[in-house]
């Protein structure tokens, strides 16, 4: 890091998630990533760059073999003057949503993340200055599980997602449910897309972001602040997507630029890229053939069922896009955390009597290309052995990392009559967009967070099943109601 970047006032608060909180930079195209934690439970120096590096290395030596180097940027680990922190501390402090300030920003260690700033075109830079959208999706699990120790058979049926809306609406995290559902936008076809984006666009929670120019004009930074008026975003695209119509403004204006950035947004994650090294192709592509490609929550499918239409269609996803890869990591969780467990017992017990092996079974790295080539393990045949066990968890936690992720589609119109290569360009009806796709949040899930998850699990089982059925007695009584309403009514 140059000296005079040390200014706190060349640095701008960008936005936070439950582990990490960014700065980005006011002139150069560079962000930096600094862990947070709760006040009271702040680590050594030594252990935060320990932590960092880990992150680095298992971007740099994992996922960039399994989702493919042009989508990954695992940046480096920097040392930064305390002074300078402290600083830059105190300036974002009240720009930080309220809801996050159970945490602190590790100013103490004097370690960060660089990275690029993913806002901004990561594949031509000739563009720096031009006009730039970016949409950050956080598209979360995406298949339903088929594992045999699954014991709620809803878990076939209805996805993680939709499940979970529930418990959050109940705990006051949001306001509504949201008729997204993963697995519609995973299914790969456009019409179940189309509304998982709009869906998205009607109901954004913490799983669509939209900036320009690096600022955030759509989404919420937190469930207190969020800024989700579509004819306001309309008004920020307008000029993106008809360049030199005067479209009027309004609800059809509004319509239509909505309509075009959405078309935009599926012909980019469908697309396949073709450069760049991506070695999961010597992995078998793990099939999701044995669960059903839809889920009974989704409005989509309810939509369909309404309308007479017993079969939703997936598609498939091209080998290849992002949403594949994506895809494919997640679906190394073959056991579900359900079969997973006893595993991680197994494994507990282990290490109650062999505390030394630690370091051996490779649970906190290295994350080199041996951990990698374990990945590739793919047989579910429990042997008994600590060696499965261990292969399995590992398996799990890419698998938790590629379900938590986030994509970031950066675009920026393209200049008249500009040739550029044809597989970073997408044509909408009125405008030419070069665009770059590329993933954030791939650090590696705890181990210790698996009993956190198994138990997490459950209570979204539980409370979805709850929800269900008093809605159901709800409807039962109303009928009922009803059924005496009418009564009365002939009486009379
Ligand atoms: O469990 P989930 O599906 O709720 O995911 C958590 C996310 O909640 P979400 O449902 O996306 O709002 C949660 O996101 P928020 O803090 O709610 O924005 C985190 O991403 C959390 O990951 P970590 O523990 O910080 O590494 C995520 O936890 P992990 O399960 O990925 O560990
Ligand atoms: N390299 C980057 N460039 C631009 N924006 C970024 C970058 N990294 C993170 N961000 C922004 O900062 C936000 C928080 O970052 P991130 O998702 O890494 O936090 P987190 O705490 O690890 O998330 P989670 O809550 O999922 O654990 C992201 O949603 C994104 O908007």
């Amino acid at each position: 890091m140059e000296v005079e970047e040390m200014d706190e006032n060349t640095w701008k608060y960008h936005g936070e998630g439950n582990k990490s909180l960014v700065v980005s930079h006011v002139q150069r195209n560079v962000v930096l990533r600094f862990l947070k934690f709760p006040p009271d439970r702040h680590k050594t120096a030594e252990e935060i760059f320990h932590h960092l590096q880990n992150i680095v290395d298992f971007g740099k030596h994992i996922m960039n073999l399994f989702l493919g180097e042009n989508y990954v940027h695992y940046g480096e680990v920097v040392q930064l003057p305390l002074e300078f922190l402290k600083r830059l501390c105190l300036k974002i402090q009240s720009e930080r949503p309220e809801s996050r300030c159970d945490k602190e920003m590790d100013s103490f260690s004097g370690y960060a993340l660089c990275l690029p700033d993913l806002t901004r075109l990561q594949t031509y830079h000739f563009v720096e200055h031009r006009p730039i959208l970016c949409i950050e999706i956080k598209p979360k699990c995406g298949f339903l599980p088929s594992s045999c120790h699954i014991t709620k058979e809803v878990k076939h049926k209805v996805c993680r997602f939709c499940m979970h809306q529930h418990l959050k609406v109940a705990k006051g995290k949001w306001k509504w449910i949201s008729k997204y559902c993963p697995l519609d936008l995973f299914s790969g076809n456009k019409q179940r897309m189309y509304f998982a984006l709009m869906s998205l666009l009607q109901e954004a929670q913490n799983n669509l972001k939209i900036f320009k120019n690096g600022e955030l004009i759509f989404g919420c930074r937190d469930h207190q602040d969020c800024v989700s008026d579509l004819n306001e975003l309309a008004h920020h695209l307008k000029p993106f997507f008809f360049p030199a119509n005067g479209l009027s403004s309004g609800p059809y204006c509004t319509r239509t630029v909505i309509k075009e950035l959405i078309h935009a947004l599926i012909m980019i994650l469908l697309s396949s890229s073709t450069t760049g090294t991506c070695r999961a192709g010597d992995m078998k592509s793990i099939s999701i053939s044995q669960g059903r490609s839809y889920c009974d929550a989704s409005q989509f499918s309810k939509e369909l069922l309404r309308n007479g239409n017993h079969k939703t269609e997936g598609s498939g996803l091209p080998k290849g896009c992002i949403l594949y890869k994506i895809l494919q990591a997640q679906l190394l969780d073959m056991l579900d955390i359900e079969g997973l467990r006893s595993l991680y017992d197994r494994v507990e017990q282990y290490l109650e009597e062999f505390p030394k092996e630690r370091s051996n079974l490779e649970i906190d790295g290295p994350y080199n290309e041996a951990f990698y080539e374990k990945l590739k393990d793919l047989s579910t045949e429990d042997d008994g052995t600590v060696a499965y066990a261990v292969t399995k968890i590992h398996q799990y936690r890419v698998a938790m990392t590629a379900k938590d992720c986030s994509i970031m589609i950066a675009l920026t119109p393209c200049l008249q009559d500009e040739c550029l290569e044809q597989r970073c360009v997408v044509s909408t009806s009125k405008s030419r967009f070069m665009y770059s796709v590329s993933l954030l949040d791939l650090d590696l899930k705890p181990y210790e967070n698996i009993p956190h998850q198994y138990e997490r699990d459950s209570k979204i089982v539980n409370y979805y099943l709850k929800s269900i059925q008093s809605k159901e007695d709800h409807l039962t009584d109303l009928y009922k109601e009803n059924e005496d309403c009418t009564l009365v009514f002939h009486k009379v």
